[in-house]
C-alpha cells in the first residue's frame, strides 16, 4: 500500500543543509495499522508529510496506493489527498463553522452538494458517536469529541489510507483509550490502513499491528508489535518499552543487586499467559523463585505476561527448559 525504498530527506534552512530522514526503506501493508514513534525531532512528521505528498523526498522512490508519488502532477497529488486522510494532535477544525459543517467541509471542497454533502456528514457523525453535538461549534466540545469530528472529517472523502499525527497527544488516558478504540473499529469494520505517528509506545502496543522505530532520521528497528514490544533489540526502542511499562531502570538494578539466583525472563503470549506454569515447574524441578518484576497485558488483542525471576536451586536449566517446552520465550538476564 505504501513503500518506502532508499526514501531521504533533507531540508536546507539558512543555507544548510539537514538531513531529517536518511535513506530507509519500509513497506506497510494494506488494511493494517502501523505505529511509527520516535522522540522529538526523530523524523515522523517528515515521514507522515511525505506519504501524502506534503513534503517532496529529496530521493529514493516513495509509492503511495499504487503510484509512484514523482510521478503525479498536481490534479494526480490532489487526487491522492483524497484518498489519504489525515488527523492532527491539535484537531485543526474550522472555529466558525458547527460540527456538521466541519465534516462536510472536504467534500464541499471537491465540489458536492450542500445536501449530499450534509447526507455523508451525518452518517459519519453516527459512527463516532457524535449526533447529539451536530450543531455545536469545536469551542463548545471537549478535546475527545473534537478529534472524534477530526475523524469524521478525515473519513468524509472514503479515504484508503488515515494518517494520524500524535492523534492522541493532547488527550487525557481514557479518552486516549476511546480514541484508539474508534480507530481499531474503522480499521476492523472499513478495512482502511492506518499510519500514526507517536512518541508514546503505549499507544502502538494499543492498537498496532507492525511498527518501526525512528531515532534521529535513522530507521533503528520494525516488525510487529509483539516482537519489538516484547524483545525491543535496539537501545532507543527498550527506552520506548521501559518508559511504557513506567520502570525505573536504575533503582530496578538496585533491587537486583540485592537478590540472589539467577535471573530468568520469562515472556507468556497467547494460550500460555494463563496457565499455572510457574507453580508446575517450581514443584516438579524444585527450584525457588523471586518475582522481581512482572506485567500481564495485552498487545491489541493478544494477552501476554512478562514476569522478570530470580531463581534459586540446582536445576535452573532444566526449569528453563520446561518452561520453553511450554510455549514460553525464555531469557536469562545477565546480572
Ligand atoms: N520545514 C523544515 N525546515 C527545516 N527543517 C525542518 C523542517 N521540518 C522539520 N525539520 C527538521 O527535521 C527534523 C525532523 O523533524 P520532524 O518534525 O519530522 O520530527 P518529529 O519526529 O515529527 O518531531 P516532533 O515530534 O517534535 O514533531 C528536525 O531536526 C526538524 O528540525
Amino acid at each position: 500500500m505504501i513503500r518506502f525504498e532508499g526514501v531521504h530527506k533533507s531540508y536546507s534552512a539558512a543555507g544548510r543543509e539537514a538531513v531529517a530522514l536518511h535513506p530507509l526503506d519500509l513497506e506497510i501493508r494494506a488494511g493494517e495499522v502501523f505505529g511509527i514513534v520516535g522522540h522529538s525531532g526523530a523524523g515522523k512528521s517528515t515521514l507522515l508529510r511525505l506519504i501524502n505528498g506534503l513534503e517532496t523526498p529529496s530521493g529514493g522512490v516513495l509509492t503511495v496506493d499504487g503510484q509512484r508519488l514523482d510521478t503525479l502532477d498536481g490534479d494526480g497529488l490532489r487526487a491522492l489527498r483524497r484518498r489519504v486522510g489525515m488527523i492532527f494532535q491539535h484537531f485543526n477544525l474550522l472555529s466558525a463553522k458547527t460540527v456538521i459543517d466541519n465534516i462536510a467541509f472536504p467534500l464541499r471542497l471537491a465540489g458536492v452538494s450542500k445536501a449530499k454533502a450534509h447526507a455523508r456528514a451525518q452518517e459519519l457523525l453516527v459512527r463516532v458517536g457524535l449526533e447529539a453535538h451536530r450543531d455545536k461549534y469545536p469551542a463548545q466540545l471537549s478535546g475527545g469529541q473534537k478529534q472524534r469530528v477530526g475523524v469524521a472529517r478525515a473519513l468524509a472523502t472514503e479515504p484508503k489510507i488515515l494518517l494520524c499525527d500524535e492523534a492522541t497527544s493532547a488527550l487525557d488516558p481514557q479518552t486516549t483509550a476511546s480514541v484508539l478504540q474508534l480507530l481499531d473499529g474503522i480499521n476492523r469494520e472499513l478495512g482502511l490502513t492506518i499510519v500514526l505517528i507517536t512518541h508514546e509506545m503505549d499507544v502502538v502496543r494499543r492498537v498496532c499491528d507492525r511498527v518501526a522505530v525512528l531515532d534521529a532520521g535513522h530507521l533503528v528497528e520494525s516488525g510487529p508489535v509483539s516482537e519489538v514490544f516484547l524483545h525491543p533489540q535496539h537501545a532507543t526502542t527498550r527506552r520506548f518499552v521501559a518508559e511504557s511499562d513506567d520502570v525505573d531502570e536504575a533503582a530496578q538494578h538496585d533491587d537486583i543487586a540485592h537478590v540472589e539466583g539467577r535471573l530468568l525472563r520469562l515472556t507468556f503470549t497467547g494460550e500460555a499467559t494463563w496457565q499455572p506454569l510457574l507453580g508446575r515447574v517450581s514443584r516438579e524441578t524444585g527450584i525457588d523463585y523471586t518475582i522481581l518484576s512482572g506485567r500481564i497485558d495485552r498487545i491489541k488483542r493478544l494477552p501476554y505476561g512478562q514476569l522478570t525471576l530470580a531463581v534459586t536451586g540446582d536445576h535452573f536449566d532444566t526449569a528453563a527448559q520446561r518452561f520453553a517446552d511450554a510455549g514460553v520465550h525464555v531469557e536469562e538476564i545477565a546480572r
